[in-house]
């Protein structure tokens, strides 16, 4: 058969600008007793808006491979790009900003001067500092709140307030690590809302780490599923789900079939004998 051909006059649409290109990473750690094998031949591209979850068992180096792009560990073999440079390039121009697991908020700075931290280290103008944190503390939905400390605030607020101060420096990718793993239930549902609100209106591109697939398939337009330790990709599936996304969209068959995919995946790469 004659392989497929745009037809006459037909332009072929543009694939997405890779912000992250990762290829062949492979990443071992040297310990005093003996190596880990975190991460083998992992190779994949994410383009600009997309919105990915990493997910897989415990220890299968989901952070590892963030920490990489984020130029926090070096690969073993392989290459990385962030918007086209290295990682460590990507770090000093801050390509991107970081969620962790834990808000790490500073508890003696006010929320607002908590986002303002990164701000204050690139030397902004205080009118602008503030006018950034402003903006930014409105878009995860905590305007009124700035001159609330840490301590004042639920967990779930305390995680907005993080990424409030990871968008501040309008970084063209967002990492986050498990950033509501630590949230109850309805919480957690909530701040899932608002995250897929605010990448709509934002179109930033993120990297996820969970272990729900119900979060992940919520959030993302792919999810990449990973393979016990060495972690290897198993699947990369597509999330075709409209983006306006209401937590109802959990209970129509679509989303049950991308989330039966994913847990395939999931035991597909799993041996229970381990
Ligand atoms: N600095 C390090 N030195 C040695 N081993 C490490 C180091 N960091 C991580 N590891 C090991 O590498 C493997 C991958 O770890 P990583 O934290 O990337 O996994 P993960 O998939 O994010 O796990 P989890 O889902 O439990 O957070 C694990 O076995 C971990 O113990």
């Amino acid at each position: 058969m004659a392989p497929d051909r745009p037809a006459a006059g037909r332009s072929v649409p543009e694939p997405a600008r890779p912000i992250v290109d990762v290829r062949h990473l492979t990443l071992t750690y040297q310990t005093a007793d003996k190596p880990v094998y975190a991460l083998s031949d992992v190779s994949l591209t994410i383009g600009k808006g997309d919105f990915i979850s990493l997910i897989g068992p415990s220890g299968c180096g989901k952070t590892t491979l963030m920490r990489v792009v984020a130029d926090l560990e070096q690969p073993t073999s392989g290459e990385v790009t962030v918007n086209g440079m290295t990682p460590e390039q990507a770090r000093l121009k801050r390509a991107y900003g970081y969620v962790f697991q834990a808000p790490a908020l500073y508890p003696w700075r006010t929320v607002e001067r908590n986002v303002m931290l990164p701000l204050e280290i690139m030397g902004l103008p205080r009118a602008e500092r503030k006018a950034r944190a402003a903006e930014q503390l409105r878009n995860v939905g905590l305007a009124g709140f700035e001159k609330k400390f840490p301590w004042q605030l639920s967990g779930g607020m305390q995680q907005r307030v993080s990424i409030a101060r990871a968008l501040a420096f309008e970084p063209e990718l967002l990492l986050m690590d498990e950033p509501f793993g630590a949230l109850d239930e309805i919480t957690r549902d909530h701040l899932n809302l608002q995250l897929t609100q605010l990448w709509r209106r934002t179109r930033k591109t993120c990297i996820f780490v969970t272990h729900s697939i119900a979060e992940a398939v919520f959030l993302s337009t792919r999810i990449v599923v990973m393979s016990p330790r060495p972690g290897r990709i198993l699947d990369v599936i597509d999330c075709d789900l409209p983006a306006e996304r209401t937590l109802d969209i959990r209970e129509t068959p679509e989303f049950a079939a991308l989330a039966h995919r994913v847990r395939d995946g999931l035991k597909e790469g799993h041996s229970y004998d381990d």
